[in-house]
């Protein structure tokens, strides 16, 4: 059954891009047609963008989103962006939880739950990342940790449709290293056993991404993994090249 979900490759552009990098954004647009059939396309640029490329991508092959929202509408909260800002300004998922988050400001499962719902009520599609550190690892506690951010992480009311899981170690983003595919055929199957038995029928056709080093050389193995629907791409889906590269990975 999961085999039939189609893979999503989003792009997480971090805090890097400015207006110059538009250009790379058009190189995705046009070269995004060649990829379509493989895999619905993401791009997740600083908040400061959005905008820009969602009027830009109108009507093309590439939906964009944003990495962050703040759990409330509108309010007194200096510097926060709401979820249906990111939605007015044309983002259409929004990514929450990301472990560069919960490191730098220290964001626990709650308040990723309570974004996630955030996202939802802005109308986006919210895509959960979890993911253990190197010494989590190290200590045999990946499974734990994985089943704990999961069920603090995930509202009740996830669906297949609003909602995509990314299981990014923390110890692969940005290093070069990946785990095994033997070791993410391992987790992404525990993750889907987690998300059957708690979601049922959506459980198991909801998009798990995998994250952390996707390159156009690893793609290929990684997106052939079963229960990897897809990828969140950090500092190569800043390169249309790479991007569409990692893209055209994906299995027929
Ligand atoms: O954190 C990531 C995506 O959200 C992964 O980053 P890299 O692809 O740069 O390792």
């Amino acid at each position: 059954m999961t085999d039939a979900i189609r893979p999503l490759i989003a792009g997480n552009w971090k805090m890097n891009g400015l207006k110059a990098q538009a250009a790379e954004f058009d190189a995705m647009l046009n070269g995004a047609a060649d990829v379509a059939g493989k895999a619905d396309l993401l791009v997740c640029p600083p908040a400061t963008l959005v905008a820009a490329f969602a009027d830009k991508a109108r009507g093309e092959k590439v939906a964009v989103g944003a990495q962050d929202c703040h759990p409330k509408a509108s309010g007194a909260h200096t510097g926060d962006v709401a979820a249906e800002m990111l939605v007015d300004a044309g983002a259409t998922a929004i990514i929450v939880g990301h472990s560069e988050r919960r490191a730098d400001h220290g964001e626990g499962d709650a308040l990723v739950r309570q974004k996630a719902e955030a996202a939802w009520r802005a109308g986006a599609t919210a895509i959960v990342c979890i993911g253990e550190t190197q010494g989590q690892r190290d200590a045999g506690q990946t499974l734990d940790v994985l089943r704990s951010q999961l069920n603090g992480s995930l509202p009740d009311a996830s669906t297949a449709a609003n909602l995509v899981v990314a299981y990014e170690p923390v110890w692969a983003i940005g290093t070069g290293l990946t785990p095994t595919a033997k070791d993410v055929e391992q987790i992404h199957g525990f993750i889907r056993e987690l998300l059957i038995s708690r979601f049922k029928a959506e459980g198991a056709g909801m998009r798990i991404l995998y994250g952390g080093s996707v390159k156009p050389s690893n793609a290929a193995e990684l997106m052939a993994v079963k229960n990897v629907n897809g990828a969140l791409v950090g500092g190569a889906s800043l390169k249309a090249a790479d991007f569409l590269a990692i893209a055209k990975g994906c299995p027929n």
